[in-house]
């Protein structure tokens, strides 16, 4: 579960000593954001990691910007890993891009696949889901709901499979991850890839999440393999506890923070 509030290794200015043993640490905004697949898989696996607390995000940034070490691309999220037996010592493990910090979860936690097969295919729903998530987070966020730009988007991103295959659209959309859960193309047991949930998992259920808080009729009634995958994902162990915490931030950000980064 997560963990917010003073934490000993958190100095006055933000920055925190890697080596201090205790918990992992994520650093991130108070949004879901790029961070909200890691955190699914930590609460999956029943890790309890410190996050940032929102009133030290300031100097964080100001950190960020002043040293490169931790923040060699000048962005959050952040992850520091506690150490564990046959692993890296604590700290040791220090990542930003959060494509980066999912993979290694998936290393160490086992969910990423049980040979190259299984890894590959787990890769390439990664990335179709940063592709998609990246959209919209242009319509949700950056052109507030604009009615054309949902129109658009319902065309394209959303449009059903049938109109995928005739149209000239390139790229993934939903109907695409529809068919591969659908069709049960890499699994038979309802998960993304392979027989259990993988990281794949949680990086789907993120991207449905964010359709069905604006769209939910149209994506459980053209999308329902989604839906269902993500009801599956919810009710998982750890997960469902997680999605009903206070402790989960919202999807975006509060007037507070209007005009910051996401
Ligand atoms: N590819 C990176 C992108 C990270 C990114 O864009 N982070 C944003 C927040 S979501 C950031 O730190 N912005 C701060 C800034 O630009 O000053 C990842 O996936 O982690």
């Amino acid at each position: 579960m997560v963990h917010t509030g003073d934490a000993p290794h958190v100095a006055e200015d933000g920055s925190f000593a890697a080596s201090t043993p205790s918990l992992p640490v994520l650093q991130y905004y108070p949004v879901r954001g790029r961070a909200e697949p890691i955190r699914l898989v930590l609460s999956y696996v029943g890790r309890t990691w410190f996050e940032t607390p929102a009133a030290s995000i300031r100097q964080i940034e100001g950190v960020m910007h002043r040293e490169f070490d931790g923040y060699p691309f000048r962005q959050l999220p952040r992850f520091i890993d506690e150490g564990h037996e046959g692993g890296p010592p604590h700290g040791e493990v220090d990542l930003v891009q959060s494509q980066a910090i999912m993979r290694h979860l998936g290393r160490r936690h086992g969910l990423y696949g049980s040979d190259l097969v299984e890894a590959g295919r787990i890769d390439m729903i990664l990335d179709a889901v940063v592709e998609l998530r990246a959209k919209i987070k242009t319509v949700v966020i950056d052109q507030r709901l604009d009615p054309g730009a949902v129109a658009a988007y319902a065309g394209s991103v959303m449009a059903p499979a049938e109109e995928l295959k005739s149209s000239a659209m390139m790229g993934p959309g939903l109907a695409s991850l529809e068919h591969i859960l659908a069709s049960a193309l890499y699994s038979g047991a309802g998960w993304a890839v392979g027989p259990s949930a993988s990281i794949a998992d949680f990086a789907l259920f993120n991207l449905t999440d964010l359709h069905l808080d604006h769209w939910s009729d149209l994506v459980r009634s053209r999308f329902p393999a989604l839906a269902q995958h993500h009801g599956r994902v919810a009710a998982l162990e750890g997960v469902a506890q997680y999605l009903a915490s206070e402790s989960r931030h919202p999807i975006a950000w509060g007037a507070e923070w209007a005009g910051e980064p996401k």
